[in-house]
């Protein structure tokens, strides 16, 4: 796999808009690592020109997410653990390296560093599952859904 860009969540690919979190400049570098490019919009301030906390889980879950579709492996998140080691800005460049560390059967553990682009510091640090899913996976959620009668 060469340098290639990974592609929006559904959402985005629906509605036709720049990704929501600022996630667009998102390249594949290996069949196992890849480079974000971001900024979080001001409109997820948390505190005083820092981002907030659900922006960078949100952001890290997105991005980890599209990463293992883009190497082929239809999945979805089962655990996403965030820690946050240090305020991130609001508006400034900002890098995420993510890895797939490992696949254990339909287990796929996936790592992600929060960084300012030319920084060393992580300012977040999350690591995760993500799960193959089985066929029938979301028409099982709508029968589910069918049921109670939504
Ligand atoms: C149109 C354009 C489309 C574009 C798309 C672009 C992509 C964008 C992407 C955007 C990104 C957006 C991302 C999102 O927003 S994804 C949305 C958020 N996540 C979900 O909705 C997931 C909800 N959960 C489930 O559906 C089920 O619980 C799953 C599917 C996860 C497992 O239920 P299932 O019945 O299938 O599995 P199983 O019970 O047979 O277990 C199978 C294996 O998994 C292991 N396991 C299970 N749970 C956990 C756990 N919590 N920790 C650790 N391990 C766990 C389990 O031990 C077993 O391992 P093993 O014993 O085999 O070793």
């Amino acid at each position: 796999m060469t340098a290639d860009l990974v592609s929006p969540c559904r959402g985005c690919q629906m509605s036709r808009t720049p990704c929501r979190f600022g996630a667009d400049d998102f390249v594949a570098l290996s069949e196992t690592a890849a480079r974000v490019r971001l900024a979080c919009p001001a409109a997820f301030e948390g505190g005083p020109r820092v981002a907030h906390g659900g922006w960078t889980a949100a952001v890290f879950d997105d991005v980890l997410g599209r990463f293992l579709v883009h190497t082929g492996v239809k999945s979805v998140t089962a655990t996403l653990t965030v820690d946050y080691l240090l305020p991130v800005p609001v508006e400034q460049p900002l890098e995420i390296h993510l890895e797939i560390a490992a696949r254990e059967g339909r287990r796929n553990h996936l790592t992600g560093v929060l960084r300012l682009q030319g920084s060393d510091r992580d300012l977040a640090v999350a690591r995760g599952v993500w799960v193959e899913l089985r066929p029938g996976h979301f028409e099982r959620h709508q029968a589910r859904m069918a049921e109670l009668g939504t």
